[in-house]
């Protein structure tokens, strides 16, 4: 598939037209061609190593330079960040106006916030000025309509003058530059708030990565096919209720391999240990990234990976050695700043390397050559699991991603599907056989149940009796049970018809914690929740009852 792509420079008044291959990351064009400044450009190739522009970097900077509203919607990983910041540096090294501390945020060049606490400021901050105010990026607009900041972000554009549908004096939006604000929104995923947000905050934008064919947009039918690059209608349209976002709408790297695993509750310890040696040794992947949904989870499989011995005879005189070779950090949010800012770096310059992290690593974040991110537990929304897998494959480069799912939970899968995120099936029994077998045949006739593959057996009673004998790593073990059970309970929406809290097993869940038996107390907190669950649900139908009668 390709599509056309019409290049606007102001700078060098020319209009290039290009044709660009699905799958293609670098544009066949110079940052200088773009209408950048010359140092600018040196800048980004010796302090960089940036020699030529990602595609979605050279249609958005010409873009930007002209100075008009832009739309970006881009799979991760395709340069986004570089696409923004550097016209806007470009503007900005070009301004030869003295700044006065007068000028408010001009003095502070770039501001990066998050929409609460820049709202915050702008209604209680008096000497926070912004009356130069040039540019507003909306960077990661879908995380910010998920995160559930909607209205901050439109009240932060009525403090800023900047909604389009209200009347706003024109002087108001003119900044020292000589040219009115301009606004940026980009977003790897689109869904109707983040349209809806497009609408209001975006004048007469020139809309990047969205096509005729697969855009979320409904226009009259005059504008149709007038996508990249190209306008948008000026009048505000409204989104047709029933538009479903599909897609394109979910801009995933082609090269990309995605794949699930089904693994039982209480086999998914094993399972996971098994595919990480597997992915190590056998295919020689250097960095992964396992996701999951608690810190107290990250803790104990930080711990128990880090420490589990294992002997690859079965005879007791051979030396026992580590179970995973690679290095092994941890990442979430109750981590000290200074921890994760050193454990940020060091996996980002290890070689051979295994991270452990809660979703604090899923959107934004940038580590080279991760070659594939395992989602242990899975995650919400369509859009997380689009985030979480962008942190693989980005540039251009080789990524898989696994996605581990416990057979009950499988309609998942028809979820993304319906999001036009397809997946296929891990060859795990392959992997599972490349083990050596351990006490009785392992090529029997017919595998019953993966529980009962022997090396699944046999490493199991090896980590729990591992864990059984630390009493540290016991407790680790518990409190991670407890968090992960509670965790489970929080799924919202539709994905509670998924993740059924009733369908679990907590003695297999305890398996999956290496714990032979599921702790008591948890037992007891845990048939309160869904006890309370029950009324609360019985609750609603009587009370939406009562509003229909
Ligand atoms: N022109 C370029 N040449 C080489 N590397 C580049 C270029 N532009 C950006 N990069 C690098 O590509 C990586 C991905 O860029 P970036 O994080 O901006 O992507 P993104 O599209 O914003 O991803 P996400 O949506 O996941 O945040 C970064 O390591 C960045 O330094």
């Amino acid at each position: 598939m390709s599509s056309s792509i019409e290049y606007i420079n102001e700078g060098v008044k020319t209009t290039a037209k290009k044709m660009v291959k699905e799958g293609e990351i670098f544009a066949s064009c110079t940052f200088a061609s773009l209408g950048l400044d010359p140092t600018l450009c040196d800048q980004l190739r010796d302090k960089m190593g940036f020699e030529v522009p990602t595609l979605v970097q050279a249609q958005a900077i010409p873009a930007i330079l002209s100075r008009r509203h832009v739309l970006v919607n881009a799979a991760t990983g395709t340069g986004k960040t570089v696409a923004y910041l550097v016209p806007i540096i470009h503007h900005l090294q070009k301004s030869t106006r003295r700044t006065q501390r007068a000028d408010g945020t001009f003095g502070i060049s770039i501001l990066v916030a998050t929409p609460g606490r820049l709202l915050d400021h702008l209604k209680n901050t008096s000497s926070f000025l912004y009356s130069n105010l040039h540019w507003i990026v909306f960077d990661e607009a879908d995380r910010i309509f998920e995160l559930g900041c909607g209205k901050e972000v439109e009240e932060i554009l009525d403090h800023l003058g900047s909604r389009r549908n209200i009347h706003v004096k024109k002087d108001n939006a003119i900044s020292s530059f000589g040219f009115p604000q301009q606004n940026l929104l980009f977003s790897a995923t689109l869904n109707e708030k983040v349209i809806h947000f497009a609408k209001i905050s975006l004048e007469n934008p020139i809309m990047i990565g969205l096509d005729a064919g697969d855009s979320a947009l409904e226009f009259q039918p005059s504008e149709r096919g007038r996508f990249l690059g190209q306008d948008i209608n000026d009048e505000v349209q409204p989104i047709r209720k029933e538009k479903s976002f599909s897609i394109a709408d979910y801009k995933i790297p082609t090269q990309l391999v995605q794949s699930y695993v089904q693994a039982p509750c209480g086999s998914r310890l094993t399972v996971l240990f098994s595919v990480l040696k597997y992915l190590f040794e056998r295919e020689s992947f250097e960095k992964i990234l396992v996701l999951f949904s608690t810190c107290d989870a990250v803790d104990f499989h930080y711990s128990l990976f880090g420490e589990f011995k294992f002997s690859s005879s079965e005879s007791e005189s051979r030396p026992e050695h580590l179970f995973l070779k690679c290095k092994i950090f941890r990442l979430h949010g109750s981590m000290k700043p200074e921890d994760r800012r050193t454990t940020f770096q060091a996996f980002k310059t290890e070689k051979l390397a295994l991270l452990l992290s809660t979703d604090i690593a899923a959107r934004g974040l940038d580590f080279p050559k991760v070659r594939c991110i395992i989602q242990y537990d899975p995650p919400g929304e369509a859009i997380e699991y689009v985030h979480r897998v962008g942190r693989t494959a980005r540039l251009g480069e080789r990524g898989d991603s696994l996605l581990f799912l416990q057979p009950t939970e499988t309609d998942y899968l028809q979820d993304l599907q319906n999001h036009g995120v397809s997946l296929t099936e891990y060859p795990l029994v392959k992997v599972l056989d490349s083990f050596p077998a351990r006490g009785r045949k392992q090529f029997v006739e017919k595998l019953v149940s993966l529980e009962s593959h022997s090396w699944i057996m046999f490493l199991q009673r090896a980590v729990e009796s591992f864990v059984a004998a630390e009493p540290g790593m016991m407790k680790l073990a518990q409190k991670a049970f407890c968090s992960w059970v509670r965790a489970y309970t929080a799924h919202r929406g539709e994905l509670k018809r998924i993740f059924v809290v009733k369908k679990l097993h907590l003695g297999h869940v305890a398996k999956s914690f290496a714990l032979k038996q599921q702790p008591s107390v948890v037992g007891k907190s845990f048939k309160k929740q869904v006890k309370k669950r029950k009324r609360d649900s019985r609750q609603d139908v009587s009370s939406s009852k009562k509003r229909t009668l």
